[in-house]
């Protein structure tokens, strides 16, 4: 059977209603392209339940049926995970469960439905003074539930945690149908396996989340940002190690970028300004806050960045002076996935390594790829103080496009091998989807990939959840 029959179609569609149950001509490009371009989705229908009911019904008849079904939130996900593959699967867009049910100001938390983005979510915890510390370039149009789904890490992992951590509570649509009602904010509650933590991170092919409950934090008092320039990523790391000191968890991120990720960002980005007067070969983002007062914020940075410059860590360095400055030395970070866009082809990677490996990591990657490719274009930047490299390799100046694309799976080997010999993980914070599901199925340990196999048959007999994703088909 090539097509979903049509007598299966109509009763998929009246479960949401001819307003919402879109054919992919109706629904537009919007649901099917995705941020890298590597996967066009193709799919019968694309329905945009309004409740969670109304998903768990979905499911049922996808049971029922043998229909595959593939969840997607704000379509950022950069591994295609939530983009489904044929015209035999069902696109379910949370968008429309975007309820702030509640803000408990006392136990601070946030109960929210899957399709809120994200970047509500961070405005409405602030007009509750209180903050929620999940941040990445997409949060203007990335949903919580896509966040929680891929376990998505960010800037604010290092003194908060990713997606994971900051979930006290999941409701979700099982493969069966059935809804899992956990929508708990308790800090502890041991009764049994937690199926939350099951659900986060699995990218929808255990089940649907379609709503959470969030942990939010008290909101710092101080928030203070400098750009430092330094000359290698030894001294990145002694940098971050003296940050660490100064300000222990008050340390909020710790990025970093190359001089080359830098130009791309400036050439790319409207407005964008370089906060140095002379190029340097590395930058990093530092950020520090004080639950205290905004001056105990600026002084340990202040004293931070005086330790780094005596100790020659530090060639030159802005505070920022004011919240536009700050947003526009995040602008600078942030933008630099999007920049390399314009540069033609990227072959990227999400790795992660222990953190005292990174310069080793960069060294050593570095010289297998221009090996390879001696005049490739290495943008590696991201989250330094969680290990988390961005390895990403732009196409050399005036090289063709697809000819460089072409040698993504040899490029991806060598870079994946360093990582491997380093104790790291080819995928640290977005996710496996379709892009990586091979690479899991070949280098997870038997014992551990026999088991996340187990799981999905015992939950997903019918492979019906985002079929091919995470685990292989
Ligand atoms: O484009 C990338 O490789 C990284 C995207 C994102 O995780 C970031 O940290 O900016
Ligand atoms: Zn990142």
């Amino acid at each position: 059977m090539d097509e979903i029959d049509s007598d299966v179609l109509t009763r998929f569609s009246a479960i949401v209603g001819r307003a919402n149950a879109l054919k992919p001509d109706e629904a537009g490009e919007g649901y099917f392209s995705e941020p890298r371009d590597l996967f066009h989705g193709k799919a019968a229908l694309v329905l945009r339940p309004g409740s969670v009911d109304e998903v768990a019904q979905i499911v049922k008849l996808a049971a029922e049926t043998g229909t595959p079904v593939v969840p997607q939130g704000g379509n950022t996900g950069l591994v295609g995970g939530q983009q489904p593959r044929s015209r035999r699967e069902i696109l379910v867009n949370l968008s429309r469960l975007n309820t702030i049910h509640e803000i408990d100001t006392v136990g601070r938390t946030m109960t929210v439905g899957a399709g809120v983005i994200l970047q509500t979510i961070q405005e409405k915890a602030d007009a509750a003074d209180l903050f929620f510390p999940l941040s990445l370039g997409a949060k203007g149009s990335c949903q919580i539930g896509g966040n929680l789904s891929s376990n998505a890490g960010g800037t604010g992992a290092l003194a908060y945690g990713v997606a994971r951590d900051l979930c006290l509570g999941i409701e979700a649509v099982l493969p069966n149908g059935e809804i899992v009602h956990g929508m708990r904010r308790l800090k502890k509650d041991n009764r049994g396996y937690d199926l939350r933590h099951l659900l986060i991170g699995a990218e929808g092919t255990l089940g649907i989340i379609t709503g959470a409950v969030l942990k939010l934090f008290p909101k710092p008092k101080g928030r203070e940002v400098a750009y430092a320039g330094l000359k290698t990523p030894e001294d990145m790391l002694k940098l971050l190690g003296l940050a660490e000191r100064h300000a222990g968890a008050n340390l909020t991120a710790f990025e970093f970028l190359p001089r080359i990720g830098v130009e791309m960002s400036l050439r790319h980005t409207e407005g964008a300004r370089e906060p140095l007067a002379e190029p340097q070969p590395w930058y990093v983002l530092v950020e520090i806050v004080s639950q205290r007062s905004p001056d105990e914020a600026s002084e340990t940075l202040e004293a931070l960045l005086s330790e780094a410059f005596e100790a020659g860590l530090v060639t030159d360095a802005a505070i920022a002076q004011s919240q536009a400055q700050a947003d526009a030395f995040w602008t600078l970070r942030e933008e630099m996935s999007w920049a390399q866009k314009p540069e033609g082809g990227s072959i990227k990677h999400d790795v992660s390594v222990p953190v005292a490996a990174i310069p080793t990591f960069l060294r050593t990657a570095d010289a297998a790829v221009l090996s390879a490719i001696p005049d490739a274009r290495i943008v590696a930047f991201g989250h330094l103080g969680d290990g988390n490299v961005h390895y990403n390799i732009s196409q050399p100046v005036g090289a063709d496009k697809e000819a460089f694309l072409a040698r993504w799976d040899e490029i991806s080997r060598l870079v994946h091998a360093v990582v491997r010999d380093l104790d790291g993980s080819f995928s640290a914070e977005h996710g496996i989807g379709a892009m990586k599901a091979q690479e899991l199925a070949a280098t997870k340990a038997g014992a551990e990939y026999g088991a996340m196999v187990a799981i999905k048959q015992a939950l997903d007999p019918k492979n019906i959840m985002n079929p091919g994703k995470v685990i292989q088909n």
